[in-house]
């Protein structure tokens, strides 16, 4: 008997394909897990046993950094979110529902503008205003089509997995695709698999781009708050979390604290207000631990 390590890179009908140093390895999950109610999930860093007979089973799963989206991917380190900047409409709301769910889920978020070629230059420079501020707090922004085609993959760190999010209709299957095709040519693999278009079950998987991986999932489209803490949403503003070590009061909600500089910053015009009032909607959100009707 033999014991490996890997990567959950792909799960296919029960199956889960494993990569380790020596190569991928299909393997079954023990039925240990379903007793523990736990689910393996692609992305996953896993431990497999190899018995005699050459059969190989997943035993173990190692602690996740986070497990989301759907179909679920595991341990996500990083996002590539897609904003349209029309059909549907940029949102500076929708924009920061999405940062402020991945800072809570420890995945670190680059914002891609799609569909710029749908708008004219004034709506664009007004777009890319804002997007500048998201820019200066630290993350980074796209805005070009062909200019994320190229970076991306130069921005996989080892071992890393990416994922795309966005609305409905945002264009994450098509950047996808390109990206896909980008990744195939360069390592000359042929694209038309055996399995394509006959199997129903779903299937997901990793590709590799740059130096880690990108989830081959069409992303996810909506998203939920309200399991957030109250008192810990203000943390996932980074800009915020950033300023508050200057207010007066530990734990400073920025609310009607005296000495509070996120407030201070916010009158001096240096914290965006859409930032601010979107804070306090997710406040009433979170508190009343629904998503506004108009959200869904
Ligand atoms: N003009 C233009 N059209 C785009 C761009 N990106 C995507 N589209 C189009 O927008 C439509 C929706 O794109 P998809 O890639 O299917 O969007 P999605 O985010 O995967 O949508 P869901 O699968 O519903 O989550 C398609 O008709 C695309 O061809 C873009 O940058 N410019
Ligand atoms: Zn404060």
């Amino acid at each position: 008997m033999k014991l490996a390590q890997g990567t959950v890179i792909g799960l296919i009908a029960g199956y889960y394909d494993v990569e380790t140093a020596a190569g991928i390895v299909r393997t079954r999950a023990r039925g240990v897990f379903r007793q523990k109610k736990q689910k393996p999930a692609v992305g996953d860093r896993v431990e497999i046993q190899i018995d005699d007979k050459g059969m190989s089973y997943l035993v173990k799963i190692m602690p996740r950094l986070n497990r989301i989206g759907r179909p679920a991917v595991a341990n996500v380190s990083h996002v590539l979110l897609v904003i349209s900047a029309v059909e549907p409409d940029f949102s500076l709301e929708l924009l920061d529902r999405f940062l402020i769910f991945f800072s809570w889920q420890k995945v670190k978020a680059t914002i891609y503008l799609s569909k710029a070629d749908l708008i004219d230059d004034d709506k664009l420079s007004e777009i890319k205003k804002s997007l500048a501020y998201y820019q200066e707090i630290g993350y980074p922004v796209f805005t070009d089509y062909h200019d994320v085609q190229i970076k991306i993959p130069e921005l996989i760190g080892k071992d890393q997995i990416w994922t795309l999010a966005g609305q409905s209709g945002a264009g994450k299957s098509t950047l996808l695709n390109h990206l896909k095709e980008d990744a195939h040519q360069a390592t000359g693999e042929i694209s038309t698999s055996l399995n394509r278009g006959k199997h129903t079950t779903r299937k997901v998987e990793l590709f590799k781009l740059g130096e880690g991986f990108l989830a081959d999932t069409p992303g996810f489209s909506s998203i939920d708050l309200t399991p957030i803490k109250l008192n810990e949403l203000c943390n996932y503003f980074v800009e915020f979390k950033r300023a508050s070590q200057k207010c007066k009061f530990r734990g400073c909600q920025h609310l009607k604290e005296p000495g509070c500089e996120v407030k201070k910053l916010l009158e001096e015009g240096k914290i965006l207000a859409s930032r601010y009032k979107d804070y306090l909607a997710m406040r009433t959100e979170i508190s009343e631990g629904r998503i506004p009707e108009y959200l869904k």
